[in-house]
């Protein structure tokens, strides 16, 4: 199991260390860096749920919104023990920068709810989620700020977000508020294929960065840390590629095959009743205290934040880290992966095909339409593959690494919006 973020440098350092270096680099004009280097707005709300013993606990739930400047708030809500407002102002900073970057008309938001989900019944977090949802009010809506699932949320909870939303409006009036939120059941105005577009994303990066160094996956080995929504779908996509995952880690152990491990078989393991890598019958448990120096081609973190840091970055042998996770280098770790020469995609780039994906499905039902699956993974390849050509093309124009040149990418937009409208006195 991997240490919690809470113990580690913060990440909202991290994500203004990130940001800085890029400021720095493309030289952004002063004011704009003074409105990017603070969030927007940020709301904590102490809600009451009842239990299913009768008891009332009292939750409390953030949303941070970072910056609106291209369009309304986008990103997700997490429960996890570790969720505070530090936690929720880094990630949606980081939003600010992924929607930009992937050319989408979003700015960047995040929250969620400090709990552990394992210590509640369904029943208990139907509640939960409901009383969250209405706590926040109108501090979310479809046109303002749009949640979407993180960490230890999922479609279930974006459909109960749905219907408490709307059931706060005129009953004539609800069916336009289907896109308060996205990442829904497909059943219920979501989009086929959300489930899958973060890890597909993930894979279509390394595709392309496999390409760039004239490469080929097939056999290639690799590791992810977390299996998960995003860990489980790469691993799948992996597997297309003709790649072969040898190591997994989750919150509940770590297991190591060299021969392979089967993702799909993995994925069957993981959703009965273990819920977790653990006593996986195809592969031992290991000693995972240095999960990301285990001998493989590929590094996917796909779980937390600050887990590869100055530690263990040295002993790194991968020669491609793609970033499924948000924020999982610290900046310190980033220093001696680019001396060692050691590839990396950024999270900003390589986990954007979720938010990408949101963005479809929020088209979806703002125009009434039904997407096809071939429809969204066609188009999330074709923007993927743009963006990450931009890219390239930055870290070539500035001599920088990839995630500096993401960086100046993504900032490159919102500079050119606060220009042209013209805000400063
Ligand atoms: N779901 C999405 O569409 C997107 C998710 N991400 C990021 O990807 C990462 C994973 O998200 P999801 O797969 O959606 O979450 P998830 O809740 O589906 O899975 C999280 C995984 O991380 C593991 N994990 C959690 N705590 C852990 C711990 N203390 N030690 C070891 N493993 C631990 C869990 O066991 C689980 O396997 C997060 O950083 C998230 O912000 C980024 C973009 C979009
Ligand atoms: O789908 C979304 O709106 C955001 C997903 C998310 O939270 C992320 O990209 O980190």
């Amino acid at each position: 199991m991997i240490t919690e973020e809470k113990k580690k440098p913060g990440m909202y350092e991290s994500v203004q260390k990130q940001f800085d270096r890029a400021a720095d680099i493309m030289g952004l004009d002063n004011n704009i860096r003074r409105i990017l280097s603070t969030t927007n707005t940020e709301i904590i709300v102490h809600f009451p749920v009842k239990m299913d013993d009768g008891s009332v606990e009292i939750f409390t739930g953030y949303r941070v919104q970072h910056n609106n400047a291209l369009g309304p708030y986008k990103g997700g809500l997490r429960y996890h023990p570790e969720v505070d407002i530090n936690a929720a102002k880094a990630l949606a900073t980081w939003m600010t920068w992924k929607t930009s970057l992937a050319g989408l008309p979003y700015g960047g938001g995040k929250g969620g709810v400090q709990l552990n989900p394992k210590q509640y019944s369904q029943a208990e977090l139907e509640r939960i989620t409901r009383r969250f949802t209405y706590a926040l009010g109108d501090n979310i809506g479809p046109e303002y700020d749009i949640p979407a699932p993180d960490v230890n949320t999922n479609a279930q909870m974006m459909a109960w977000i749905a219907d408490t939303y709307m059931s706060t409006k005129a009953p004539s009036e609800r069916s336009k508020y289907m896109h308060v939120v996205t990442g829904k059941p497909v059943g219920s105005g979501g989009l086929e294929g959300r489930d899958r577009s973060t890890g597909f994303g993930v894979v279509v990066t390394i595709r392309e960065w496999a390409k760039l160094r004239n490469i080929s996956l097939e056999g290639k080995k690799y590791i992810v840390q977390g299996f998960g929504n995003v860990g489980q779908w790469a691993s799948v996509f992996m597997k297309e590629s003709g790649a072969i995952l040898v190591g997994v880690q989750d919150a509940t152990g770590t297991i190591y095959n060299e021969n392979g491990i089967d993702p799909e078989a993995l994925i069957t393991y993981t959703a009965g009743n273990n819920g977790g890598v653990k006593d996986f019958p195809h592969a031992p448990e290991v000693d995972g205290s240095d999960f990301f120096a285990f001998d493989c081609d590929i590094v996917i973190p796909a779980a937390l934040g600050n887990q590869i840091t100055e530690e263990n970055a040295p002993r790194i042998k991968a020669q491609l880290i793609a970033e499924g996770a948000n924020g999982p280098t610290t900046p310190e770790a980033d220093v001696i992966l680019n001396e060692k020469g050691i590839d990396l995609i950024p999270d900003i780039l390589c986990n954007s095909g979720g938010v990408i994906g949101s963005y479809y499905e929020w088209l979806q039902n703002r125009n009434g339409e039904i997407w096809t699956l071939e429809d969204v993974i066609g188009r999330l390849q074709q923007k993927l593959e743009i963006s990450f050509a931009s890219v390239v093309k930055v870290a070539e124009e500035h001599n920088t690494d990839w995630r500096t040149a993401a960086y100046i990418q993504a900032i490159k937009r919102i500079e050119l919006a606060y220009k042209q409208r013209g805000v400063f006195p």
